[in-house]
C-alpha cells in the first residue's frame, strides 16, 4: 500500500534524525519539507515566533489544537520547564499515529499528552477528564474556521484566566479572517500581530497573539 506524505516525513526522521534530540527532529522535518515535500508544519521561521512566545509565557499547562505530524508539539514541549505539560489535540487518527511516533522519537513524550478527537468534544472534557484548571498557553493551528468557535468554547468552559495567551497560525495564509475580526474586536483580548512567511515558502503569512484580559 502506498505510503502517505506524513509516513514519508516520519520515516525520513526515523532514518536521519538523532533519537531523543528534539532539535534534530525539527531540523530534519524542516529539511524534508523544504527540499522534498511541502507540509503544513509551522516551520522554522514562524517556529521562532512560537518559541519566543512559549519562552515568554513559560506555561505550566499548554494546549495545542492541530497536532498533525507533531512538529509544533515537539517544538513547544522541548521548551517546557520540569513538571509542565502540553495537551495536543488531533482529529485524524492517521496523523495522530504519526505524531505519537514523532513525539516519542524526539524524547518529549513525558511532557506531551496527545488527545484524539474533535475539539468541540475534547475542550469540554479538559477540566474533569484531564484535570486541567486553566490553560496558560494555547496554540491554534487546526482548521481555520474552528479558531473562533473553539476560542469561544475555551471561554465558556472557563479554561482561560487573566493572562492566558493564545497564539494563532496562518492569519494571512490560508487566512483566518473571521477569527481575526472576532479577536481584534473583542475587549477581553489584547492582540499583537507577528508578520512572517508561510512555512518553506516566500508567501506572506502571520501569527496573532491574543492575551486574555479576564
Ligand atoms: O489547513 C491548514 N491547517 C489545518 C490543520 C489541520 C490539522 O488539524 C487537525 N485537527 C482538526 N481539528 C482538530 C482538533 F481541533 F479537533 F483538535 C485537529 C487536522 O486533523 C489536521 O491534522 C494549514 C494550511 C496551510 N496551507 O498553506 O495551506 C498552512 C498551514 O500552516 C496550515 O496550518
Ligand atoms: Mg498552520
Amino acid at each position: 500500500m502506498n505510503q502517505t506524505k506524513e509516513q514519508r516525513i516520519l520515516n525520513f526522521v526515523l532514518q536521519n534524525a538523532v533519537r531523543g534530540d528534539p532539535c534534530s527532529v525539527l531540523d530534519t522535518i524542516d529539511k524534508y519539507c523544504s527540499q522534498k515535500e511541502w507540509a503544513m508544519n509551522v516551520g522554522d521561521e514562524k517556529g521562532l515566533i512560537l518559541d519566543k512566545t512559549v519562552e515568554e509565557v513559560n506555561p505550566s499547562v499548554a494546549l495545542e489544537l492541530g497536532t498533525y505530524c507533531g512538529y509544533s508539539a515537539v517544538r513547544i514541549a522541548r521548551l517546557l520547564k520540569a513538571g509542565a505539560y502540553l495537551l495536543t489535540v488531533e482529529f485524524n487518527p492517521e496523523f495522530a499515529a504519526i505524531a505519537k511516533q514523532m513525539i516519542e522519537f524526539a524524547g518529549v513524550q513525558d511532557k506531551v499528552k496527545l488527545l484524539e478527537g474533535p475539539s468541540e468534544e475534547i475542550i469540554p472534557q479538559l477540566k474533569k477528564k484531564y484535570e486541567v484548571d486553566t490553560l496558560d498557553f494555547v496554540f491554534l493551528d487546526h482548521w481555520k474556521d474552528r479558531y473562533t468557535p473553539d476560542t469561544i468554547l475555551l471561554q465558556e468552559c472557563n479554561l482561560l484566566r487573566k493572562g492566558s495567551v493564545l497564539l494563532a497560525d496562518n492569519i494571512i495564509f490560508p487566512g483566518a479572517p473571521e477569527f481575526l475580526n472576532y479577536i481584534r474586536n473583542n475587549p477581553h483580548f489584547q492582540c499583537t500581530n507577528y508578520p512572517s512567511h508561510l512555512e518553506y515558502m516566500k508567501v506572506g503569512d502571520a501569527m496573532e497573539k491574543a492575551v486574555f484580559l479576564g
